[in-house]
C-alpha cells in the first residue's frame, strides 16, 4: 500500500479531549451541554448509532436526553416530543435517528426542529444559512471530513476537488463548505448524470466520494498522488453469507492514492464527534 491512512478515530479521540476541557469551562460557568436524541422504532442499527451518541456524550459530559418512541408511533406523537425538545432548556441540540418509519413524514420532522437547536446541522434554515455564509450548525459529515483533512494538513486552498454524490447530507453541503473563503478550494460536484467520471476525479488533487456505491472509485480514476474521502457505507452480505460495511472506494485505489480516508474509522468516528461539537458550541453561546 501507498498511500498514509488518514485516522479519523484518532483524530476524532483529540477532539473529544478537547470537548472535555471546554465542558469543563462550561461547567464553572453552571451549564451543562445537553443533546438530545429521538430514535423512533427498534431498528438495530438506528438503535446501535443512538446508543454510540450517548456513549460519546459520557466520554466528554455532555448530559444525554433520550426519547424513545414505538415503531408505529402517529405523526402527532413526534411532533409533540418535538416541541418538548424545542422548548426545553436542559437540551442545547438534538438529532432525530434516520431513516424515520415510512408513515411518518421525514421532512415535516426535519422542519419541526428549532433550527437554533439542530445538531446535525440539516435543518433547511441551516443549510440557508451555509450558502449565505451566516453563522450557524454545520452538517456533522461535511465539516467532519473538512476537520480531519485541515488536522492532516492537506491543503485544501487552490486545491481542485471532485466530489462523488450531491445529497443534502454530505455532497452538496461539502461542496459549499469548500468553497467558502476560508477554505478556498475549486470544487467539481460529480453526481449520477455526470457524464466520464473518470475525467472528474482523475484531474482532482483530492477525491471524496458519497455516492452510496460500494467500489465506485477504482485506482484507474485517481491521480497518482491524490488525496481520497471514503464516505460511502453500505451494508453488504458477503461471500460468507454474513452482513458487513463497505465503502465506495475500491481497496486497489490504495496502491495509487497519495493519501486515505478509509471507511471504517475515518469519516463516521468525525461526523460523530463533529455532532458533539455542534452541541458544545451551542451551550457556549448561552
Ligand atoms: N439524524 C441522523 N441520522 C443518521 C445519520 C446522521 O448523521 N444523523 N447518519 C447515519 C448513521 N450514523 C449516525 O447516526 C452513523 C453511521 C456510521 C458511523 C460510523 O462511525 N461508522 C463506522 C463504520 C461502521 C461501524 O463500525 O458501525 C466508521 O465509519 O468507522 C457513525 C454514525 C444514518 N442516520
Amino acid at each position: 500500500m501507498t498511500a498514509t491512512l488518514l485516522d479519523g478515530k484518532a483524530t476524532a479521540a483529540e477532539i473529544k479531549d478537547e470537548l472535555r476541557t471546554r465542558v469543563k469551562a462550561l461547567a464553572e460557568r453552571g451549564v451543562t451541554p445537553g443533546l438530545g436524541t429521538v430514535l423512533v422504532g427498534t431498528d438495530p442499527g438506528s438503535q446501535a448509532y443512538v446508543n454510540g451518541k450517548h456513549r460519546d456524550c459520557a466520554e466528554v459530559g455532555i448530559a444525554s436526553i433520550r426519547r424513545e418512541l414505538s415503531a408505529d408511533a402517529t405523526q402527532e406523537q413526534v411532533d409533540a416530543v418535538l416541541a418538548e425538545l424545542n422548548a426545553d432548556p436542559a437540551c442545547h441540540g438534538y438529532i432525530v435517528q434516520l431513516p424515520l418509519p415510512a408513515h411518518l413524514d421525514t421532512q415535516r420532522v426535519l422542519e419541526l426542529i428549532d433550527p437554533d437547536k439542530d445538531a446535525d446541522g440539516l435543518h433547511p434554515v441551516n443549510l440557508g444559512r451555509l450558502v449565505l455564509g451566516y453563522p450557524g450548525p454545520l452538517p456533522c459529515t461535511p465539516r467532519g471530513i473538512v476537520e480531519l483533512l485541515r488536522r492532516h494538513d492537506v491543503a485544501l486552498r487552490g486545491a481542485k476537488v471532485a466530489v462523488v454524490g450531491r445529497g443534502n447530507t454530505v455532497g452538496r453541503p461539502l461542496g459549499l463548505l469548500l468553497t467558502r473563503r476560508s477554505e478556498n478550494a475549486t470544487v467539481t460536484l460529480c453526481h449520477t448524470g455526470t457524464l466520464d467520471l473518470a475525467s472528474h476525479t482523475r484531474a482532482a488533487d483530492i477525491v471524496i466520494v458519497a455516492a452510496g456505491v460500494p467500489g465506485l472509485l477504482t485506482a484507474d480514476m485517481v491521480t497518482p498522488g491524490a488525496v481520497v474521502v471514503d464516505v460511502g457505507i453500505t451494508r453488504v452480505i458477503g461471500p460468507d453469507g454474513k452482513g458487513r460495511y463497505t465503502g465506495d472506494v475500491d481497496p486497489e485505489v490504495a496502491e495509487v492514492a497519495g493519501a486515505l480516508v478509509p471507511m471504517p474509522g475515518g469519516v463516521g468516528p468525525m461526523t460523530r464527534a463533529m455532532l458533539l461539537t455542534n452541541v458544545v458550541e451551542r451551550a457556549e453561546r448561552d
